[in-house]
């Protein structure tokens, strides 16, 4: 079957039945057994960033979000509201004209940008890789940001008018935020240089942001927004719907949805971020939930290094009491075994690398 967009497919639907392709097998176990709202904590940036004795505290409880769920919100993190509504405003507008105009950023155009990993850049859906994948229910768009000399500037759209403008300027205030993050990071682990994770994405960092729209779906408890995962990136920053949730954390065996707090932003750690720390800083398994009367939206910017590098748990961190967990591998190849397994609905492939 042609790859459809999903927005389409939702508009269509007259009667409250939706294609088995989106239909989640063992659906009974994975999607009913939910939920309170996670307490995550909010860690206000400000504070985590002075020099004084008034940032401990806050790193106290940085280390304790990452430890108990693996992400964590973020307040007076310097992006302002107005770009954090603009960004939101623009993709809401985007994703509310004619699948003809979307279509014209379409991922299907153009060449393999990376070989296994397909083209990736565009609107559009994930690249089907069998007939029998579970198909998400959700349309994204899914552009390069960084190395900014590498914008696909072609498939940034043109309307709304904005939407250059605010995303190139959302990715900036983002990224001093990822940095001070990783740096609190680095510091929490102890390690001498408090840049060696922002310096891992400082030469050619490999930066993608992806705007992703989850129609109203009829069958909410028999079809996932996104399946469950782990992000196979170092970090990611999200900004959510402020209004209709979705976002589900699992610890323990249990679902748990993660709080919305109007302008914050959300950090969630990736597999890299779990190599580099030899297992310290665990990625946490997420997923997206439908809903049945709200449509929904997130922009997310992941910050992956340089799929030409590679990588492997710091020196600093492995020692006779705690040996590497990890094998060294190239970034490309984890990305592509990583996208592998989660289109065939497999939650983790880090366990792959495990010495
Ligand atoms: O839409 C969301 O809230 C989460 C998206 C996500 O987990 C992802 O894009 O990896
Ligand atoms: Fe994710």
């Amino acid at each position: 079957m042609e790859n459809c967009c999903v927005q389409k497919l939702a508009c269509a639907l007259r009667t409250p039945d939706v294609p088995t392709r989106y239909v989640v097998r063992g659906h009974q176990d994975q999607q009913l057994a939910t939920t309170a709202v996670a307490p995550v904590p909010v860690i206000n940036l400000r504070l985590l960033s002075k020099q004084d004795g008034g940032a401990a505290d806050e790193a106290a409880k940085l280390r304790s979000a990452i430890d108990s769920w693996g992400l964590f919100l973020i307040s007076n993190h310097g992006v302002d509201a107005a770009v954090m509504d603009g960004m939101m405003a623009a993709c809401r507008e985007f994703f509310r004209q004619p699948l003809e105009e979307k279509q014209r950023q379409s991922n299907l155009i153009g060449d393999d940008q990376y070989e296994g990993y397909g083209n990736y850049e565009g609107y559009g859906n994930d690249q089907v890789s069998s007939p029998d994948q579970t198909l998400d229910w959700t349309d994204r768009l899914y552009l390069k940001v960084e190395p900014e000399g590498e914008r696909r500037i072609a498939l940034w759209p043109a309307h709304p008018e904005s939407f250059r403008d605010v995303l190139h300027e959302f990715t900036k205030k983002c990224g001093a935020v990822k940095d001070n993050l990783l740096r609190a990071m680095a510091k929490l682990l102890e390690l001498d240089d408090n840049d060696y994770f922002v310096d891992q994405l400082v030469e050619k960092p490999f930066t993608n942001a992806r705007c992703s729209y989850y129609p109203v779906c009829p069958r909410p408890e028999l079809v996932f927004g996104l399946t469950p995962h782990s992000d196979g990136t170092v970090v990611a920053v999200l900004m959510v719907d402020d209004s209709v949730g979705g976002l589900q954390v699992l610890r323990d065996g249990v679902w748990w949805d993660v709080p919305m707090v109007p302008h914050t932003l959300l950090m969630i750690m990736g597999d890299q971020m779990e190599i580099m720390s030899n297992g310290i800083f665990k990625s946490p398994v997420h997923r997206v939930m439908t809903n049945a009367k709200k449509e929904r939206i997130s922009v997310v910017l992941d910050y992956s290094i340089d799929p030409e590098k590679e990588i492997e748990p710091s020196a600093q961190l492995v020692n006779e009491k705690r040996p590497a967990l990890y094998r060294k591998v190239k970034v490309k190849d984890y990305i592509v075994a990583h996208y592998t397994h989660f289109s065939q609905g497999k939650e983790v492939v880090l366990g792959k690398l495990k010495i």
